[in-house]
C-alpha cells in the first residue's frame, strides 16, 4: 500500500426480519465474509419492513437482542439499530445511506437470499441502491439464484452451504411445542423459552406493522430496554 493511502474497509450488511434470526442467516454471512474478504458483517434487523405488512412481526426490540444473542461469539459480526431507530417503514435505500454516514471510509456489500434478490428491483429508490453498495445474491434452499434484470456489475452470486431453514418454520415449530434446537443458536432456543416467543399464551408482545400511536408505546413500555454498548 503506497505511504498515506487509506485502507477502505469492506463491511457487509446482512438486512432482514430475523424473526428470529437462524443458521441460515449465520452461515450466509460468514460464507460471504470469507468470499469477499470482509472485515465485518454488520446484521440489521428491520423495523416495518414493506413487504410484511400483512403479518404480525416480534416487536423489534426482541429481535434485535436475538440478533445480537446469535452473534455475540463472532468477532466478525455485529449488529446496528439503525433501521429499528428509525421511524416508519424500513427501506434499505436509508440503511445503506445511514451506514454510509457512519462508515464513510467502508465499502458496503449488502447481502441477500436467492427469494429476496428479485425483489430488489421493486425497493424503493432502486435505482440509486447500486451506487450506494454492492449486492451479494447467496443461494438459498427451495430458490433460484437469477440476477435477471439486475446491473450485471452491481451484482455478485455465490453459493453457500444449504441451509433448509426459514423464520417461518422455526415460529411453527415453537408455537407446536417442537425443539428448534440446532435451527437457532443456543442462546436464542433460551431468549425465545425466556420471553414466551412465538406461543400463543406466551408472555411477549407480538404487534402488527400497523399498530396505532397508543399501542405501539405499551409495547416499548413491555419491551426488554435497549442493550447498551451493544448498538453501532
Ligand atoms: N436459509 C437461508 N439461506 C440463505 N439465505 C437466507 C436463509 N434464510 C434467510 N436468508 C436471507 O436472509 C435475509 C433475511 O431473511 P429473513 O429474516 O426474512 O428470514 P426468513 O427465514 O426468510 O424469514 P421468514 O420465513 O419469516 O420470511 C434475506 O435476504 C433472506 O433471503
Ligand atoms: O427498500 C425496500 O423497499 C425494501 C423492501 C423490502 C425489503 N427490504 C429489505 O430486504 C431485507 C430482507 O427483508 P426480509 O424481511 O425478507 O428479511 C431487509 O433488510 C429489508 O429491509 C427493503
Amino acid at each position: 500500500m503506497a505511504w498515506g493511502r487509506q485502507h477502505r474497509r469492506r463491511i457487509g450488511v446482512m438486512g432482514g426480519t430475523f424473526d428470529p434470526v437462524h443458521h441460515g442467516h449465520l452461515v450466509a454471512a460468514s460464507e460471504v465474509r470469507d468470499a469477499f474478504k470482509l472485515d465485518e458483517v454488520i446484521f440489521v434487523p428491520a423495523s416495518a419492513q414493506p413487504f410484511k405488512q400483512d403479518r404480525d412481526v416480534t416487536h423489534a426490540e426482541h429481535r434485535y437482542l436475538m440478533t445480537v444473542v446469535a452473534t455475540a461469539s463472532n468477532p466478525n459480526f455485529t449488529v446496528s439499530r439503525v433501521d429499528i431507530d428509525r421511524p416508519g417503514m424500513t427501506y434499505t435505500i436509508d440503511t445503506l445511506r445511514d451506514l454510509r454516514a457512519q462508515l464513510p471510509d467502508a465499502d458496503l456489500f449488502f447481502i441477500t437470499g436467492a427469494d429476496v434478490l428479485p425483489q430488489i428491483l421493486t425497493w424503493k429508490d432502486a435505482d440509486e441502491l447500486w451506487s450506494l453498495a454492492h449486492f451479494i445474491g447467496v443461494t438459498r434452499p427451495g430458490h433460484e439464484l437469477d440476477p435477471e434484470g439486475l446491473p450485471a456489475t452491481g451484482v455478485s452470486l455465490m453459493e453457500v452451504p444449504a441451509m433448509a431453514i426459514s423464520s417461518t418454520d422455526c415460529r411453527s415449530r415453537v408455537k407446536a411445542g417442537k425443539p428448534v434446537w440446532y435451527l437457532v443458536p443456543d442462546g436464542v432456543v433460551q431468549y425465545i423459552a425466556k420471553y414466551g416467543l412465538y406461543t400463543a399464551g406466551g408472555k411477549a408482545t407480538v404487534v402488527g406493522q400497523h399498530t396505532s400511536a397508543k399501542d405501539a408505546a405499551a409495547v416499548r413500555a413491555d419491551a426488554p430496554a435497549p442493550l447498551a454498548g451493544a448498538a453501532q
